[in-house]
């Protein structure tokens, strides 16, 4: 008999950890928490350099924690896409940078999520999943969650000219990027604590104890939804080279926006076209599954720092960050563009030292990371065979709108007149890229970010938030499947445009909205605040 749970998540990430979490609060629910990859128990479990706040080493291609998802940002340019493959999910391997969407962002989810994605209702939410330890007992933070948010120190030489360069460029200061301030330059909000990153797993889990009826199956990959009519009933997955099957009244997507869309689509769920060319019986016709999701286009200004800048000891890979508006300093608005400085070589980042491209990373340039983060060109996600081991293509199509390329150069202009100010002279060697020559003509400048363009990985979108009549979109405001039963996403795929800030801190809250709703099967507002202890 296959195993029979009330509610069954796939995927142990940025949201399926807190949902899971949540649900099982409720003694009387039995919860499985699926995950293909390793589910360690405790925090010496993680491989160290997955802790390691002060590097991204998970994030280099090939980890055997990424997925290494391969993709086209424009026509032409391959990119490898880092994604989490253990308990923890991408929070396990990100930057550490936690960081709240702006009102704007909600304003416009609720106009099609409705109250449940008012700005009051997220401010509620994110405030009981945090524990800040700079304004937690300020209105709208909170102390009693399970995440910890820090701002780091700004005592870096970087940090301090970067500070003094955006206020010698007239930019605002933004002391707290978690309030719904002006954006500026301010400290980022971080969950790393003591020098580790704090994945969803270590702080909804391993801190807070596994309740006994949470069941989690690591190294278990699901292959497909399985169906009752239009109902959906369990799911198959793969373990130990054996296929099963687990059985649920309740299933929930939270693979994260590639594989969410893509197990969609393997049970059926998209493009009938689409899926019918590759031989997948159609359950439900919903042409917006992988249709038209947005990222943040990513480029590196790089400069040579001078001689004693680096300190590859400093347990941090950044510390502050611009968030302002392409339209200048007078401009109003959330702030479509960020900027980034590394405290670091990526190449270090990326190896700490232990390869030889990272020992000799310290003397190696260092980058501002430069971001679009509202995007006005669409993404594509389809699907290629029904075989669930070959990957969906990924077509990002970056940079290809106008309005995108021109606020894209204005950020890499404004990051060169940034590493240009006074500020900065004592720090900056020389800026290697991009040249004075490149800079001064529109059409150079698109040529150097096409041949020079990466991605922030915040990929959201797959599965569209919407009205069930408007073809496009795929769940409702709980992330519940259109016209199917039984059957949920809940994680940045139902986001209908990624955050303008991070989302990882934005997953964890649409595992705890809809972990919320799952409970009480009614308004969203949970039975029990989150963050407040359980009775049992
Ligand atoms: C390298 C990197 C750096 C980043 N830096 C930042 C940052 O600094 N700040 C920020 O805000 N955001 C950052 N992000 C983005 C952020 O981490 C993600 O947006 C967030 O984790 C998304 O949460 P999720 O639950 O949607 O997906 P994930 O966190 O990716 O979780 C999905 C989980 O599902 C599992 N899974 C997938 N398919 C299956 C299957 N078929 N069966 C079972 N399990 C499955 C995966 O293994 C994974 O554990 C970064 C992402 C990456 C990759």
């Amino acid at each position: 008999m296959p195993e029979h749970y009330d509610v069954v998540v796939v995927g142990g990430g940025g949201s399926g950890v807190p949902l899971a979490a949540r649900v099982a609060e409720d003694p009387d629910r039995r919860v499985a928490l699926i995950e293909a990859g390793p589910a360690p128990g405790d925090r010496a479990g993680y491989p160290s350099e997955l802790l390691d706040a002060g590097t991204v080493q998970g994030a280099m291609p090939g980890h055997p924690n990424n997925w290494s998802f391969l993709a086209e940002l424009t026509p032409g340019r391959p990119y490898s896409i880092a994604r989490g493959r253990i308990l923890g999910g991408s929070t396990a391997l990100n930057g550490g940078y936690f960081v709240r969407a702006p009102k704007e962002d909600f304003d416009q989810w609720a106009r099609v999520g409705g109250p449940a994605w008012s700005f009051a209702e997220a401010t509620r939410l994110y405030s009981a999943l945090e524990a800040d330890q700079d304004f937690g007992a300020v209105p709208g933070h909170g102390s009693a969650g399970p995440v910890p948010v820090q701002r780091p120190p700004q005592s870096h030489s970087i940090t301090r000219a970067f500070h003094q360069a955006a206020r010698e460029l007239g930019f605002p200061e933004e002391p707290d990027k978690n309030a719904d301030g002006e954006p500026g330059v301010g400290p980022v909000p971080m969950n790393v604590a003591g020098g580790l990153r704090w994945n969803t797993a270590l702080t909804y889990l391993v801190s807070r104890g596994v309740p006994a009826n949470l069941t989690i199956l690591g190294q278990t990959r699901v292959r497909r939804v399985l169906f009752e009519g239009a109902r959906a009933v369990g799911v198959e997955v793969h373990s130990d080279g054996k296929v099963s099957v687990i059985q649920g009244n309740e299933i929930v997507l939270c693979a994260g926006a590639i594989q969410s869309a893509h197990l969609l689509l393997l049970s059926g769920i998209g493009p009938a076209a689409a899926l019918r060319a590759q031989g997948i019986p159609v359950t439900a016709d919903r042409p917006g599954v992988g249709a038209g999701f947005t990222d943040h286009p990513e480029v590196a200004v790089r400069w040579t720092p001078r001689r004693g800048v680096v300190d590859t000891t400093v347990p941090r890979i950044m510390e502050s960050s611009l968030n302002f508006n392409a339209g200048g300093q007078q401009a109003s608005g959330a702030g479509d563009l960020e900027i980034l400085p590394m405290l670091k070589p990526m190449s270090y980042l990326l190896s700490a030292g232990t390869s030889r491209v990272g020992r000799a990373g310290h003397r190696e340039d260092l980058e501002f990371l430069v971001a679009l983060q509202e995007e006005h060109a669409r993404g594509r996600l389809t699907i290629l065979s029904a075989n669930p081991d070959v990957q969906p293509r990924l077509e990002y199509n970056y940079l290809a709108v106008e309005s995108d390329r021109q606020r894209m150069r204005y950020a890499v202009r404004t990051a060169v007149a940034l590493l240009s100010t006074r500020a900065f002279r004592p720090l900056v060697a020389r800026i290697t890229e991009p040249l004075p020559a490149v800079l001064a003509h529109d059409h150079l400048l698109d040529e150097w970010m096409q041949s020079n363009l990466g991605t922030a990985l915040h990929m959201s979108g797959t599965a569209r938030m919407g009205p069930r009549h408007d073809p496009d979109s795929v769940v409702d405001s709980f992330g519940r499947v259109h016209g199917i039963h039984g059957l949920r996403v809940a994680d940045t795929s139902i986001l209908p445009t990624a955050p303008r800030r991070g989302p990882a801190a934005t997953a964890v809250l649409i595992g705890e909205l809809v972990a919320g709703h799952l409970r009480t099967g009614a308004s969203g507002r949970p039975d029990r605040a989150p963050g407040q202890p359980t009775t049992r």
